[in-house]
């Protein structure tokens, strides 16, 4: 397994917010969570990408526990695509996506040409490569979320950990952003609200309610009517794609 949560748990002000979560995703794999809000999707990646320790529990990335990994041997190996992250205002975008090689880079090497190569590749897959000169403050929020994709591809990673990249994007690049996750060599946990992309681009789901996980599985498994009813609290039929079988949900108004 390239990721492995064991019995995970934590909290914040004397409430459990990721409830004894254990998960596996296998290397290649394209694993999604989903969950209502405050489920617990952001906090559990979050552990996952060790960006928070747990209160018990472990997580494993390609075999090693987190916990006894340095920060930079961390960062090669994993990237973090946060919900609304932030960029210091007076760059480039160009600038935004070569902080991306940094854990690559020693303190005496110049930059290389595999670090302009990856920089040049990273902005192509998000679509972005006639922007580079533009100024951060400048991009509208699709095309920031798009920047901070591309800082994750330029990171070279061979884990992915993304919260609701499709956040603020049309549907030309949520369809596009995560086709290409699939696609990617990389192994990867990916935060989405929108169930029907789940469904599409995932090859498993796990399901969170109250921090607990409360389904695992292929998305024709676990995105069923009454799975929807009791953690979604929605009315919906589900049909399957003739040429994928592939589950597609469509939501009763009333
Ligand atoms: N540091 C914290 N202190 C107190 N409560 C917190 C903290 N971090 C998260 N929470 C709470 O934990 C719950 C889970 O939050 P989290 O952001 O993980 O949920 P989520 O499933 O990602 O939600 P959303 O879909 O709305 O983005 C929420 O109720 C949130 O208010």
């Amino acid at each position: 397994m390239t990721v492995t949560a064991k019995n995970l748990v934590w909290g914040a002000q004397r409430k459990t917010i990721v409830n004894n979560v254990s998960l596996d995703v296998a290397e290649g794999e394209t694993l999604g969570l989903i969950g209502p809000n405050g489920s617990g999707k952001s906090s559990l990646l979050r552990l996952l990408s060790g960006l928070r320790a747990p209160l018990s529990g472990r997580v494993e990335i390609l075999g090693q526990d987190i916990a006894r990994v340095s920060r930079k041997t961390l960062a090669r190996q994993l990237a973090f695509v946060q919900q609304n992250a932030t960029t210091d205002t007076n760059v480039s975008v160009r600038d935004v996506v070569r902080l991306g090689r940094t854990p690559h880079r020693s303190a005496l090497a110049g930059w290389t040409a595999a670090d302009e190569a990856a920089v040049s590749a990273a902005l192509e897959r998000v679509e972005m490569a006639g922007r580079r000169a533009q100024a951060w403050q400048t991009l509208s929020g699709g095309e920031r979320q798009r920047v901070h994709i591309a800082r994750a591809l330029a990171q070279s990673p061979r884990v992915m950990f993304l919260d609701e990249p499709t956040n603020h994007l049309d549907i030309h690049h949520q369809i596009e952003i995560l086709r290409m996750v699939r696609r990617l060599d990389v192994t990867s946990v990916v935060a989405l609200h929108d169930l029907n992309l789940a469904a599409t681009f995932c090859d498993r789901i796990v399901v969170l309610q109250a921090g607990a996980v409360v389904a695992c599985g292929t998305p024709a498994g676990v995105l069923t009517p009454p799975l929807l009813r009791d953690v979604f609290q929605v009315e919906a039929e589900v049909t399957f794609e003739p040429q994928t079988a592939r589950p597609h949900i469509r939501f009763r108004a009333a």
